[in-house]
């Protein structure tokens, strides 16, 4: 743990200045993530690139849908899941640290690779920055012995009114091949709470759906401490045959980080299952050294800046996310000169994509595509030419050479 994340809680007396100057300037903050500026206390030696991990921290749960031959039970393992995967999407970085933090701006082509190996057999994670104005994050997990997938990309657009609101434009694609099932997974908006306390954390907003090609429907409503009455992180999801939202078959309630209950039908009394995040541990993915990562690899290419972060050294951080920022500049110019844009190892746009097309509608999910460039998607004819194990990157190409910082 750095010196800086050990800090965690309220801003220690040293930090004090730098905070309240942080919480004036955000106050007419609005616009790309990437574009605020919070004080070095406050910065992770993280890429935003590895937040797709968080999808299956828990691959057992990730799989077990898999194993289920009704498909309204399927539907409700799938519900489970996601809501298994919130805690470490949202939470785990603010209950590690005492504070959420800022994460590093990931560059075009940054990549996030790695495996998880447990009792699930192998589940394969590729993670891949697909753009950078706007900044869009695209990821696939695959557990190909369970023949169960998840593909998704997602851009954040924050604003500021009484605190820091940030609405997830993008969603995630589950699905299981062998019962020609897809399940369509919007992305919870955002805002972070105790900032004027100097020990930031999310809570969630507003609603969440998955709807599968099944035809079955969960909506997941959020809500937070509020001023009066509340439990921090608390939601409470329906699942019902699509279109019929009163016709609840599970309810699903209690708080996302801690413990909720699943229980037959709309009444809370029918508990068929418990679920307490804490007594599930997660499974720690494996990623390849850092000498044998490819150079576009999230944690080389940021390793110095890390280690600036790590020993609160502002100076070697500046410097060496200078260099970054420089030969991706210089790669853009370079693309321009060539005619060409940059190549994308895992992913490509796709245009009237068959998921949204058939489930979109459903749940009302306009994909907004302007916000992300387009619809992204996993690439198998891209990803067939690329080693995706976390041992054998491919060999850089010229141009991907002129991003390893000596
Ligand atoms: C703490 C504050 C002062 C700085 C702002 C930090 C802000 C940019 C961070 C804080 C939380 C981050 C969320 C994170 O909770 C989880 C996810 C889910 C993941 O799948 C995609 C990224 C996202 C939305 C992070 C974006 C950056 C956030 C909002």
């Amino acid at each position: 743990m750095s010196s800086n994340e050990k800090e965690g809680g309220a801003v220690s007396a040293q930090n004090r200045g730098s905070w309240s100057a942080f919480l004036k300037s955000i106050a007419s903050f609005s616009g790309d993530l990437s574009s605020l500026t919070a004080p070095p206390f406050i910065l992770s030696s993280t890429s935003l690139v590895e937040f797709s991990s968080y999808w299956a921290e828990h691959p057992s749960l990730f799989v077990a849908p898999a194993a289920e031959q009704d498909p309204e039970k399927r539907m409700l393992l799938v519900l489970k899941w996601f809501l298994s995967t919130l805690k470490q999407q949202y939470a785990a970085r603010s209950d590690k640290f005492g504070n959420e933090k800022k994460p590093l701006n990931p560059f075009l082509g940054e990549l996030f690779l790695g495996k998880w190996v447990d009792e699930a057999g192998t589940t394969e994670l590729v993670s891949e920055q697909v753009s950078h104005h706007p900044p869009v994050t695209a990821y696939q997990i695959a557990n190909k012995e369970h023949g169960v997938y998840l593909q998704g990309y997602n851009a954040q657009k924050a604003s500021f009114s009484r605190t820091i609101n940030v609405k997830q434009i993008g969603h995630a694609v589950f699905s299981i091949p062998a019962y020609d099932e897809t399940y369509l997974i919007t992305l919870p908006n955002l805002h972070i709470e105790g900032l004027i306390f100097g020990a930031p954390f999310v809570e969630l907003n507003d609603k969440t759906y998955i709807t599968s090609s099944s035809g079955y429907t969960a909506k997941i409503d959020y809500s937070g401490k509020g001023w009066l009455s509340g439990k921090k992180n608390s939601f409470t999801a329906t699942l019902y045959p699509t279109g019929k939202e009163t016709d609840i078959l599970y309810t699903a309630t209690g708080q996302w980080n801690k413990t909720f209950d699943i229980c037959e039908g709309s009444k809370k009394h029918n508990i068929i299952d418990t679920y307490d995040a804490d007594a599930v541990p997660t499974t720690k993915l494996i990623v390849a050294p850092i000498e044998q990562q490819d150079p576009l690899e999230s944690r080389r290419a940021w390793q110095k800046v890390a280690e600036g972060i790590a020993v609160g050294d502002m100076d070697i951080v500046g410097v060496e996310k200078t260099k970054i920022e420089e030969s991706q500049r210089e790669l853009r110019r370079q693309e321009k000169t060539d005619g060409r844009s940059w190549e994308r190892r895992y992913f490509s746009l796709v245009e009237n994509d068959v998921v949204l097309e058939k489930l979109a509608p459903a749940i009302g999910l306009l994909p907004e595509e302007d916000k992300t460039g387009g619809v992204w998607r996993f690439d198998e004819r891209k990803a067939a030419g690329q080693a995706t194990t976390t041992s054998s990157a491919p060999a850089p190409t010229s141009t991907e050479k002129k991003l390893e910082l000596k």
